[in-house]
């Protein structure tokens, strides 16, 4: 089968990074790439980068569909486009917040997430609800999305949220609510005792699993094919 694992930023050792979490766990009869896009925000931090990477996830999507691709992860824990990213594919697409939380719902009775920025959090809590979870709180460690390679703290910091984190919520999982947080996901682990889930993992297994089973987006009703018509401007370029 074929996976692509789509960064919706533009920082391309973000991506790298991202594929080397998924692979990781890739089958061995899976081929896998991970992507992002030329055009968009160099990392997502807000409503508004979220809004300006959707365009570049679409035309990655539209990509992948005349390539053969068999499922697609959208690797940022906003889940950017997934409705609109589901109407194109025909087959799975799965977003990392989405994974994350249902695995975490497997392994407790409640998770925190351990996230980036704090205005990122309602976002997070916005997904929880939509997805069911059990999610007990967000946490920032205000460290921006691009400083997560630069800050020699960071494991340090981030450790030190998810104890306070578990504490405060009484929780006994923790997700990791950024993509560029995939490589902590086994140290933190280590240092706290609990499970520490990392999206980009779990959503290319997700979306593995779902092909193994022979599974696909529906396209009964809501994630049909959009309606044709006409789009003017430059979205004439990233429209299929
Ligand atoms: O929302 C965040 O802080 C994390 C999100 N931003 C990004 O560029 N990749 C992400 O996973």
């Amino acid at each position: 089968m074929f996976l692509r694992v789509i960064n919706p930023n533009t920082t391309a050792a973000m991506t790298a990074k991202i594929e080397e979490s998924a692979r990781a766990v890739a089958g061995p009869g899976t081929r896998l790439d991970a992507v992002n896009p030329s055009m968009g925000p160099a990392s997502i931090e807000s409503h508004y980068d979220e809004a300006l990477s959707v365009p570049g996830i679409l035309t990655e999507i539209a990509r992948g569909e005349t390539e053969g691709v068999d499922a697609y992860v959208i690797a940022c824990f906003g889940d950017p486009g997934l409705d609109a990213a589901r109407e194109l594919a025909h087959g799975p697409v799965v977003g990392i917040a989405e994974a994350a939380m249902h695995a975490a719902a497997l392994l407790g009775r409640g998770f925190s997430v351990v996230t980036t920025l704090d205005r990122t959090r309602g976002r997070a809590h916005e997904l929880a609800t939509r997805y069911g979870s059990p999610c007990r709180g967000v946490h920032a460690c205000d460290i921006p999305v691009l400083e997560l390679d630069k800050d020699p703290d960071v494991l340090d910091r981030v450790v030190a949220l998810g104890r306070t984190a578990l504490h405060d919520d009484d929780s006994d999982v923790l997700v990791l609510g950024c993509a560029g947080m995939a490589d902590l996901a086994e140290k933190v682990s280590a240092a706290l005792g609990v499970p520490v889930v990392d999206g980009v993992a779990a959503a290319t297994l997700f979306a593995q699993s779902l092909v193994t089973l022979g599974l696909r987006t529906s396209a009964r009703s809501e994630y049909a094919q959009p309606p044709p018509k006409a789009y003017t401007g430059i979205l004439r370029r990233f429209t299929v």
